[in-house]
């Protein structure tokens, strides 16, 4: 072992050339899956006050930007649907209508630009009435197994719609594995299940609730199925879970806040791992470019190349069209 000044570890930073050379981790388009929210009517963006720059889009303009991602390289939109407040119902049964918006923006996706994956979300918050992820019984508290048979066929209505990607985010136990037998009960064997399996109650979730029209609506909070946040080892037993339940991928959700689950997940198992980062993630870093005090293209890629270099297969990120467009398709 050669010591200063024979060993300069300067020396491999001091060229651009070299440094691409020694990079040990790359971001690429191909990292990065893009939410977008679906809005009824025709021609319509509807711009989201507590996440500037992104808005929600009717079914034909979700197509436009289908095809944006495309050009940019990015493999994967997201979906998660604003539902019309008179279709929310107590117990969320508009999730099983194989025309709503949900299933309309998938079939249009996949007409249209099939060559990019389309992973839909799997919970119920979008649907109900209350703003929770489930379904409620008398005292408010979220049922497991109730929910989880709506889940069911929730994922089953969107794999028929062309999903390519089923992404259960309400953390109800046991949900993998039913909706996995239900998909192979249907044949539908080449459908993946990406699991939000770490998926913790968080305060950097409130621009999202804007988004899909649960924030008013939400009566209490969703500690009683999200993850405490003082907690790494359940992380592990909830991604094992759903890893022997036959998830293909696992999220851990928010992202930067949890980059230390991201590493014990990825070292304990090997499997590929998303991180989500999420709405509050994305406002606090607009809102800090607004003030001067960042400069958006500099930190969105760090954090990016963050999720990357922690062990993440890819990223969701409401600044996938801005980070593709940056690094090149
Ligand atoms: N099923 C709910 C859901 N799915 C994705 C997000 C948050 C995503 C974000 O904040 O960007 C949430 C919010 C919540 O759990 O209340
Ligand atoms: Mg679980």
């Amino acid at each position: 072992m050669s010591h200063y000044p024979a060993l300069r570890l300067r020396r491999t930073r001091a060229s651009a050339w070299s440094r691409r050379l020694h990079a040990e981790t790359v971001l690429t388009p191909a990292d990065l899956i893009w939410p977008l929210f679906v809005s009824e009517g025709e021609g319509v963006e509807e711009p989201i006050a507590s996440l500037p720059g992104v808005s929600r889009w009717s079914v034909d303009n979700i197509v436009a930007r289908g095809k944006e991602a495309r050009d940019a390289g990015i493999p994967c939109i997201a979906l998660f649907p604003n539902t019309p407040a008179g279709l929310r119902s107590e117990d969320g049964r508009e999730a099983l209508n194989p025309d709503n918006l949900m299933c309309r923006a998938t079939r249009a996706l996949k007409d249209a630009v099939p060559e990019v994956g389309v992973l839909t979300d799997v919970a119920l918050d979008p649907y109900t009435a209350h703003g929770h992820d489930g379904l409620l019984d008398e005292a408010g508290y979220v049922l497991n197994d109730k929910t989880a048979d709506m889940l069911v066929q929730q994922a089953l209505n969107q794999a028929a719609a062309g999903a390519d990607v089923i992404a259960p985010s309400d953390m109800m136990d046991g949900r993998i594995g039913l909706i996995r037998d239900a998909l192979e009960a249907e044949n539908r064997i080449n459908v993946q299940i990406m699991s939000y399996a770490a998926k913790y109650a968080s305060g950097f979730y409130g621009p999202f609730r804007d988004a899909v029209g649960s924030r008013g609506l939400l009566k209490g909070d969703k500690k009683t199925y999200q993850m405490d946040s003082a907690n790494a080892e359940e992380a592990i037993r909830e991604v094992a879970l759903d890893l022997a339940e036959g998830a293909d991928s696992v999220m851990v959700k928010p992202g930067l806040p949890y980059l230390d689950i991201i590493v014990r997940v990825k070292s304990e198992f090997g499997v590929p791992v998303f991180a989500y980062q999420v709405s509050g993630e994305y406002a606090m870093i607009e809102a800090a470019v607004a003030a001067g005090a960042a400069e958006r293209d500099a930190v969105v890629l760090e954090t990016l190349m963050a999720f990357k270099r922690a062990g993440c297969s890819g990223v969701l990120t409401y600044h996938a069209l801005h980070a593709a467009r940056l690094l090149g398709a």
